[in-house]
């Protein structure tokens, strides 16, 4: 906190009370090895200033460069920045300087603290002033101005923009602005500025010839200039003294004058009063006949024109390169800039393809599944219709074709198995009897409850079917000729006993049964069937209710029998069917 407040302390004093300044900064850098960074770069910033101070520039100016190079706090910085801007100005290195003062004004806008604002304002006024770009100089003097920090802005800034408007010559100061001035800088104590204005202010009713006026504005000054001790100024007033009076005709206060001001413009590359100085001193010289002493001013007159010209054709060299620099480097950025927006295009696009391509991809998925989906409902519905095609409607059984389907690929798996298999042709007895006396609902009926019935006795592997109205066909693979009439008994006897009720009425039913075995008949469907067929008939015709096996001997018998016309039709019924079968 000490430290701080001595920092501080020492940062108010700089400019009111010099050696105070020096003596508080010393005894800080003699604690500054215990201290912290910020404090440690405030004490460098001061030192530079101080160094800055006493034109001891070589030391003030990397000070602050590497002051720059370190992550001091941001105002600061700042102040470093405009600190170093006005000693590469004051050391005649333009270049940098201008290059500083564009970092300087990027800056700007961020600077917060009045006080840095101000000297940073004030540098780029100075500096534009410099290189003849008076609107932009009159622009941040103005600003300086309008900011007043301290109440020091209407003196420091009026008298950066009046300098700019008395240099520019371009348009009539206003009296009035230029006394306010002066007032401002008197009422603060700032004598230096206010004589500055007024020495500006004599230098223009000079060149409107009005030295009565000039005269008057300077006239009475000269101790209060001498007070300030700054040279540049006591030049300046003094050669202006010398063109006043030689407007009047006293050459010998101008040879007063112009010799005082050659006398205090010490100051480095602070030219501009030498040349009226020299000029005069040269003209008087002349006009009294003494040429050498003509000769020699005119000489040292010419060396500080030339001295003068080649110092602000440096300063605008320096200014233009830095400017086309920035330019170079704007463009630069803009370059940049736009392949980074082409890039950023790119990467949009690519985003936006592999996003397309991801669409795809869930189109084709969609697709794909719509396809299986649709290929599924397909093949379920053409499942659904084979089936339906297969089966009969009534009973659930498979109907005659598909019977004869099961039949022909079982004979001929068996065939290759050489297994035998017995084929059944079961026939209800007297069934349209049925059918007249309760119904056709009835015999609807009916023939469910046989089907049923014939289900609980079959096994896995035999195949039932729906042959005809009241017609089934069964098969019984791997079973004997002996094992079918024992199942058909079974069979026979399970419709027998079935209890059909009809409006309370008992329905009786029987069923009658051919039996063919491959073991005599062979594998060939048509005449297994025909041959079951005709023990079927056979057993109708013995009382029906009853299972026959066909015999050989029979087949005269069948022969006889198939020109009725049940048998034929049912024959014919076969032949058909068999017909579509494959061989
Ligand atoms: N209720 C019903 N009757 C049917 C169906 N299919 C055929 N029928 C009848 O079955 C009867 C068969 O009669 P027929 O071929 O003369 O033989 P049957 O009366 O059974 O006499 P036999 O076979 O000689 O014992 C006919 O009256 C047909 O109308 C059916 O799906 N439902």
């Amino acid at each position: 906190d000490e430290i701080d407040d001595l920092l501080g302390k020492a940062d108010r004093l700089k400019s009111i009370d010099h050696p105070a300044f020096v003596s508080i900064l010393s005894d800080v850098d003699r604690r500054s090895g215990s201290l912290p960074p910020p404090q440690l770069h405030r004490l460098q910033y001061l030192k530079a200033w101080a160094a800055a101070y006493s034109a001891d520039y070589p030391v003030a100016i990397p000070m602050l460069r590497s002051l720059l190079e370190t992550d001091a706090e941001p105002t600061l910085r700042f102040r470093a920045l405009a600190t170093i801007t006005n000693v590469l100005s004051i050391s005649r290195r333009y270049e940098e300087a201008f290059a500083r003062l564009e970092e300087l004004l990027h800056l700007l806008p961020e600077i917060t603290d009045p006080a840095a604002r101000q000297q940073g304002l004030g540098v780029a006024a100075v500096l534009y002033a410099q290189v003849g770009l008076d609107d932009i100089a009159i622009k941040y003097a103005d600003q300086i101005v309008q900011e007043n920090w301290a109440g020091l802005g209407t003196c420091r800034g009026g008298r950066l923009k009046l300098e700019a408007i008395y240099k520019a010559a371009r348009v009539e100061p206003s009296a009035e602005e230029m006394e306010d001035t002066i007032d401002a800088c008197t009422r603060i104590g700032d004598l230096g500025r206010a004589n500055f204005i007024r020495v500006y202010a004599a230098d223009n009713y000079l060149r409107l010839s009005r030295h009565d006026l000039a005269l008057a504005l300077l006239d009475g000054r000269r101790e209060e200039i001498d007070k300030t001790g700054y040279k540049p100024l006591i030049s300046l007033y003094d050669s202006l003294l010398a063109r006043i009076y030689r407007e009047m005709g006293k050459p010998d206060l101008v040879r007063k004058y112009a010799l005082s001001a050659i006398d205090n413009s010490t100051q480095e590359g602070f030219v501009e009063p030498l040349l009226p100085s020299y000029r005069l001193l040269y003209l008087l010289a002349r006009e009294r006949g003494d040429l050498a002493a003509a000769l020699e001013y005119h000489e040292k007159y010419a060396a500080a024109d030339k001295g003068y010209l080649d110092e602000l054709s440096a300063r605008q060299f320096a200014y233009e390169k830095v400017k086309h620099q920035s330019l170079a480097n704007q463009f630069q950025i803009d370059a940049l800039n736009k392949q980074n927006e082409v890039l950023q295009l790119q990467q949009a696009l690519d985003k936006k393809a592999v996003e397309a391509s991801r669409l795809y991809i869930a189109l084709l998925l969609m697709l794909v599944a719509f396809i299986i989906f649709f290929a599924y409902k397909t093949k379920r519905s053409q499942l659904h219709f084979m089936k339906l095609s297969q089966v009969d409607g009534l009973t659930g059984i498979s109907n005659r074709p598909h019977f004869i389907e099961l039949a022909v690929s079982t004979l001929a798996a068996s065939q290759k198995m050489d297994q035998e298999v017995c084929v059944v042709l079961c026939d209800l007895d007297h069934f349209k009897a049925i059918n007249d006396q309760y119904g056709h609902a009835a015999g609807d009926a009916a023939l469910k409850q046989v089907v049923a019935a014939f289900r609980t006795h079959l096994r896995t592997g035999d195949v039932l079917g729906r042959v005809g109205g009241e017609e089934f066909g069964v098969l019984l693979p791997g079973c004997t000729l002996e094992a079918a009439r024992e199942r058909c008994e079974q069979l026979r006897r399970a419709v027998a006993d079935l209890v059909l009720l009809h409006d309370g009425r008992e329905i009786s039913l029987s069923a009658s049964f051919g039996v063919e075995t491959t073991a005599s008949c062979g594998y060939e469907l048509r005449q297994l069937l025909a041959n079951a067929d005709a023990a079927l008939y056979q057993g109708k015709h013995a009382g029906r209710n009853r299972v026959v096996a066909y015999d050989s001997s029979l087949s005269g018998f069948f022969s006889s029998m198939t020109t009725t016309g049940r048998f034929r039709a049912s024959r014919d019924r076969f032949t058909q069917d068999l017909a579509k079968q494959p061989e």
